[in-house]
């Protein structure tokens, strides 16, 4: 496998989290960069809880700076777990028990393998830069004690699968595989990503619960839109989620 042409890449032996190491290099770079951390002593997860990530897992963010709309540039969560889904059966060779799960989490065998946070910055408007966040439990899974009550249980690749990949080799296939989904999308627009998110799908057609901080919605999961929110059919009819957390 080949490091895709065009992008950097900093590993780094310990950092804060490799979403603010992002923020402080975004202005200087020319182009796309991988930021791999061995160690994160302040790593970060979706709604603001904290992200463990034991020795061997990866800690990995992508730097981009799209010249983009916000809502297109919102869109790379759904590349970001395309690729994440491909660099995982690149490294074990299979891809049963593998789904993804709304808005971009990674499953495998029903538990949570790996996750996705964007953070971006801008002005007027603007994206001034994309900061891509991965999570991949690959030989550990997260202590109990760090869970939320009715979340997907965490499992690590190596459990589920015996294959034990180090975090750069890892990034590698993830590197790859997302600029693979990166040029479609950029060529093609969101459609073909929708039609590949949807067809690895976890819950699709099944009843689920989205909720935010303050409501909660359960209904059929019938599709993702164009726009990528969550679209349920509920008893008082088609309800379009924007952000939510999803329990099956
Ligand atoms: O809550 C989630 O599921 C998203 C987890 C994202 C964790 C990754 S680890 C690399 C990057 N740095 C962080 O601080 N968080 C993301």
């Amino acid at each position: 496998m080949s490091w895709p042409q065009g992008y950097g890449k900093r590993v780094l032996t310990e950092v804060d989290s490799t979403l603010d190491e992002a923020a402080r290099i975004a202005p200087t770079l020319a182009g796309p960069e991988w930021i791999l951390a061995l160690r994160q002593t302040k790593g970060r997860g979706r709604r603001g809880r904290a992200w463990n990530d034991p020795t061997g897992n990866l800690a990995a963010t992508l730097v981009l700076r799209p010249q983009e709309p916000p809502e297109q540039v919102a869109l790379r969560s759904f590349v970001a777990a395309l690729a994440l889904y491909d660099a995982c059966v690149t490294v074990t060779g299979r891809s049963e028990g593998l789904a993804l799960k709304w808005p971009n989490d990674v499953l495998l065998n029903g538990g949570k393998l790996a996750g996705i946070l964007l953070e971006s910055a801008g002005h007027g408007g603007g994206v001034t830069h994309l900061a891509i966040g991965i999570g991949v439990n690959l030989v550990q899974t997260p202590p109990s004690d760090w869970l939320e009550p009715g979340s997907v249980w965490p499992v690590s690749l190596m459990s589920e699968t015996g294959v034990q990949v180090d975090p750069e080799s890892f990034l590698d296939a993830l590197a790859d595989a997302y600029d693979h989904y990166e040029t479609q999308f950029t060529t093609y627009g969101f459609a073909p990503i929708r039609t590949a998110w949807l067809a690895r799908a976890a819950k699709l057609g099944e009843v689920i619960s989205a909720r935010t901080a303050t409501s909660e919605t359960v209904g059929t999961f019938e599709t993702v839109d164009g726009a990528g929110n969550l679209v349920l059919n509920t008893a008082k009819g088609r309800v379009t989620i924007p952000a939510a957390d999803v329990y099956f």
